[in-house]
């Protein structure tokens, strides 16, 4: 089975305001929201893609609620912890002249509901597949991933890891299967601005040396760049098209890598799978269907 942990799920708002102006009243043209954050993303595109998973992470409040609700009515499974209080972020996607987010910081989560997580994750075997990705709340230290993986070193089970700065790069010593970070993420995570391919492979390579099985870096529409755990560098430009909604097209991108993966087990095919996927995402209002990522996964 595929389990996907959502530390700090969210109600993605998503609002198109024409022209938007500070410090006025703006009103939106279009409104939608969507349950997000990211492991939750990648479940519900997995699902798209044909595939099952276990969305696990902590939610709290009504909005913790709705977020279980929509994620249901995808058709996922879930098996979130309840947090005692606090609430579950809703994160404010703005549409305008530019893109702007709102990231909110999430509920405290108490070392019992940590422990309960620990339970579930500890029943996990070589069969699964563990996706942990996206930030934590503050309340918690940015060992956490470190942490879990140090716990499940022994069961060899295959890991992905979408996440930023040192709550990355302290996992790779346990040599996670995946890592998805974007050129941006890369070059922060170094100190650095990289602007060519080429330099990005040279940081991107720096992962590997840290212990990453393979390194995939999205670009959003420059491409993306895989370096793979034999050797092998991969580019891909990504499919034309028109970009409608790119909030969860990182996420997609790592979900279409997973189910092209275990349909394959290739890697290029898996990489050519998972361009589709986030593409797929970034050209529709709401996350990739599968029609839409065989008929882009054609043209790649
Ligand atoms: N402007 C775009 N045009 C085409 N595809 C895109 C665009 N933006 C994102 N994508 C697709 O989604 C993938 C992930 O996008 P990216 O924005 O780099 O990830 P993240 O959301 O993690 O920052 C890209 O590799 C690409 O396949
Ligand atoms: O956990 P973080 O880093 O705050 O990110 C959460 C946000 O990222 C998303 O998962 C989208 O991520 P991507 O656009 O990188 O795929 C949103 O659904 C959510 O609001």
């Amino acid at each position: 089975m595929i389990y996907t942990v959502t530390f700090n799920p969210s109600l993605d708002y998503i609002v198109e305001v024409k022209d938007f102006k500070q410090g006025v009243v703006n009103r939106t043209n279009d409104e939608h929201i969507f349950p997000g954050g990211k492991g939750i993303n990648v479940s519900i595109v997995l699902k798209n893609l044909g595939f099952d998973s276990v969305a696990l992470g902590f939610t709290a409040g009504f909005t913790g609620i709705e977020i279980e609700e929509k994620v249901k009515a995808h058709g996922c499974n879930t098996d979130f912890i309840r947090l005692e209080s606090g609430l579950s972020r809703i994160n404010v996607k703005l549409k305008s002249n530019e893109e702007s987010e709102i990231n909110g910081q999430g509920p405290s989560i108490s070392k019992e509901s940590l422990d309960k997580l620990m339970v579930k994750l500890e029943a996990l075997t070589e069969e699964d597949i563990l996706v942990l990705a996206g930030s934590i709340p503050t309340s918690l230290p940015e060992d956490i991933y470190e942490n879990i993986l140090k716990r499940l070193a022994d069961k060899n089970i295959r890991v992905v890891v979408d996440a930023t700065k040192d709550l990355l790069l302290n996992v790779l010593k346990y040599h996670p299967f995946l890592i998805k970070p974007n050129n941006h993420e890369l070059g922060e995570m170094f100190g650095v601005t990289l602007k060519t391919n080429e330099e990005i492979i040279t940081y991107a390579k720096k992962l590997k040396d840290m212990g990453a099985r393979n390194v995939l870096i999205s670009m959003a529409g420059d491409g993306a760049i895989l370096l793979t755990e034999d050797g092998r560098e991969y580019f891909s430009k990504v499919p034309k098209g028109t970009v409608v909604n790119s909030v969860g097209a990182g996420d997609s991108m790592v979900a279409g890598f997973i189910a092209g993966f275990l349909e394959s087990n290739e890697l290029e095919k898996a990489f050519k799978m998972g361009v589709a996927t986030g593409s797929a995402s970034a050209f529709s209002e709401e996350l990739a269907k599968k029609d839409d990522v065989l008929r882009l996964l054609a043209t790649i």
